[in-house]
């Protein structure tokens, strides 16, 4: 065991205001079942729970023991508290061992040089299938958190045994002697800097920079630079986030992911939880906490889906064509009714000639059909109009705005496509945070003028190279969907299709078709 000084209780309820409700509520410790408790456990444990009834968000103050198997003691309050709903700050009086077998670790804050080496021993005695150091010396409000020593022992001990170090600029900065860092290229020179230190991969997290629209992050595995881009929300509630993103790459890596999807996952996390929380006000001071369990209230998460975006509505993606449903004397709305009718999953308002105010009527109108039947409705290439309508998401092509734009233009809830032709497009649409992969064309087609014909193995080759879920298009009717499908790729989800449902007179009769024929493949596959 190790004890910690109390911090001053009074400290942690500055932040209460004086009408809060402060209760002292005494109780002794539990061990969680299977679970060995050192003697530490058997220390009085008691929690604070202060309900703050003029502060806009629940709030609790645990005062309690930590137990390092997260089953009960502060852990255990802080989980209980967020899944009610109440947000739970902390004063730990107690630091205990205790046990489950696995080990997946991350390191936070090690205050002394001392800390550090004890850390070291133990990796030594005990290695762990991955090891994220976040070296935690600057804090996102800029207080200093570590001194010389301890940024040695990082230096000379830590960092060879990491599998990847994840400081921010300011870290960054410190480790390397206070060298300044503006760019991207200092942000490069500095990984490559860490990286001599022995780590497997560096992370330098731009999140700091000044002047710059988006957040940057710069990752180097020894040999190639990933600049990743996230989005920068406009937000007091970053307290945490570079905790929450180490912790978040070392949740990923233990679900077996590889390192940059890991590091992508945790970032896009981290970016939507700072969206969702952008508005959240705890605390008076300038830095607030932010929300990780803002999917709990999203709608799709009450409907029992935590995707905004599932890749099986790819199935059967119906296209409209403005000058199709003109030659059949119907409405794009009458259109986008039909073909969810005949069972379309996905739609997508393809209006190359529509004015931009009849469009995004039309859009509008679309949106409800679409919202009505559960089916997600992208718009192509017109982020105003999807902006403006509230749409599901936008498909691109590699001539439209760029992935990341759209992203940062929309925001990390809504579904971007982005129309790719060869695995470096597929690389970088995954890269700039689009959810799906539009491949094609598979078959000639006339409804897009010159577009060239990749063939099966075309579309082989993006499939294999792509992250991404993956919608096949181009020149696909009732007479090849089957063929294409039955290529068995585990990441082609569907067909996109324009003329074979909406060049055609009776649109639901034509979609109804299409789906029965690719639901027969499916079956016969599984
Ligand atoms: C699902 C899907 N895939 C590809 C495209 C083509 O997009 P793009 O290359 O931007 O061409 P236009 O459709 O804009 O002519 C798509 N629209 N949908
Ligand atoms: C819009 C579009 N994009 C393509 C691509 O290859 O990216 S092919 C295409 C047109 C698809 O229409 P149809 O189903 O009528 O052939
Ligand atoms: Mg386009």
């Amino acid at each position: 065991m190790t004890s910690v000084p109390l911090p001053p209780l009074s400290a942690a309820l500055a932040q209460y205001r004086p009408s809060a409700a402060a209760t002292l509520r005494f109780r002794t410790p539990s061990s969680a079942p299977g679970v060995s408790a050192s003697s530490s456990t058997r220390a009085r444990r008691f929690s604070v729970i202060a309900s703050a009834r003029e502060m806009p968000w629940p709030h609790v103050l645990t005062v309690a023991g930590s137990d390092s198997s997260a089953g009960a003691g502060i852990q255990a309050d802080i989980k209980a508290c967020a899944a009610l709903g109440a947000y739970c700050s902390s004063v730990i009086t107690a630091v205990t061992a205790q046990n489950t077998v696995g080990v997946q670790v991350k390191t936070g804050m090690l205050p002394s040089a001392g800390v550090v080496k004890v850390l070291c021993e133990s990796l030594r005695k005990f290695p762990v299938k991955a090891l994220v150091v976040d070296p935690v010396m600057v804090s996102t409000s800029g207080d200093t958190l570590s001194g010389p020593s301890t940024l040695a022992t990082y230096r000379d001990e830590l960092f060879s045994m990491a599998d990847i170090v994840t400081p921010n600029v300011k870290e960054a900065s410190k480790l390397l002697g206070d060298v300044s860092l503006h760019t991207i290229s200092d942000m490069c020179n500095a990984a490559e800097s860490i990286y001599k230190l022995g780590p497997k991969y560096v992370l330098v997290k731009g999140g700091d920079m000044p002047d710059s629209s988006d957040a940057i992050d710069v990752l180097f595995d020894g040999k190639e630079f990933t600049e990743l881009r996230g989005l920068r929300i406009k937000t007091r509630n970053t307290h945490g986030t570079g905790c929450t993103l180490a912790s978040c790459i070392a949740a990923e890596l233990a679900k077996g992911a590889t390192m940059l999807h890991a590091v992508q996952a945790a970032k896009k996390f981290v970016e939507s939880a700072l969206y969702h929380s952008k508005d959240l006000v705890i605390g008076n001071g300038p830095q607030g906490p932010f929300d990780h369990h803002f999917e709990l209230k999203s709608p799709s998460y009450k409907m029992g889906s935590l995707q905004k975006f599932n890749p099986d509505d790819l199935f059967l993606y119906a296209v409209t064509d403005s000058g199709m449903n003109k030659k059949w004397g119907r409405s794009i709305k009458d259109a986008v009714k039909a073909a969810i009718e005949g069972g379309a999953t996905i739609v997508q308002l393809r209006e190359k000639d529509a004015e931009t105010r009849e469009f995004l009527e039309a859009a509008k109108a679309c949106v409800e059909i679409c919202k009505s039947s559960g089916v997600p409705l992208l718009i192509n290439d017109r982020v105003d109009v999807a902006l403006a309508c509230d749409a599901d998401g936008v498909h691109v092509g590699q001539s439209d705005m760029p992935a990341w734009e759209v992203r940062r233009l929309l925001g990390p809830g809504k579904i971007i496509g982005v129309s790719c032709k060869t695995p470096a497009q597929a690389e970088q649409a995954w890269k700039d945070g689009a959810d799906y992969i539009g491949c094609g064309g598979v078959f000639p087609t006339t409804t897009k003028a010159n577009n060239p014909t990749l063939g099966f193995e075309g579309l082989r080759t993006v499939c294999l190279a792509s992250k991404l879920p993956v919608v096949a298009i181009g020149g696909i009717n009732a007479g090849n969907a089957g063929s294409v499908m039955e290529l068995g790729l585990p990441n082609l989800k569907g067909v996109a299709v324009v003329s074979a449902l909406f060049d055609r007179e009776r649109v639901a009769a034509e979609t109804r078709n299409l789906r029965s024929i690719l639901m027969k493949n499916a079956y016969s596959r599984s």
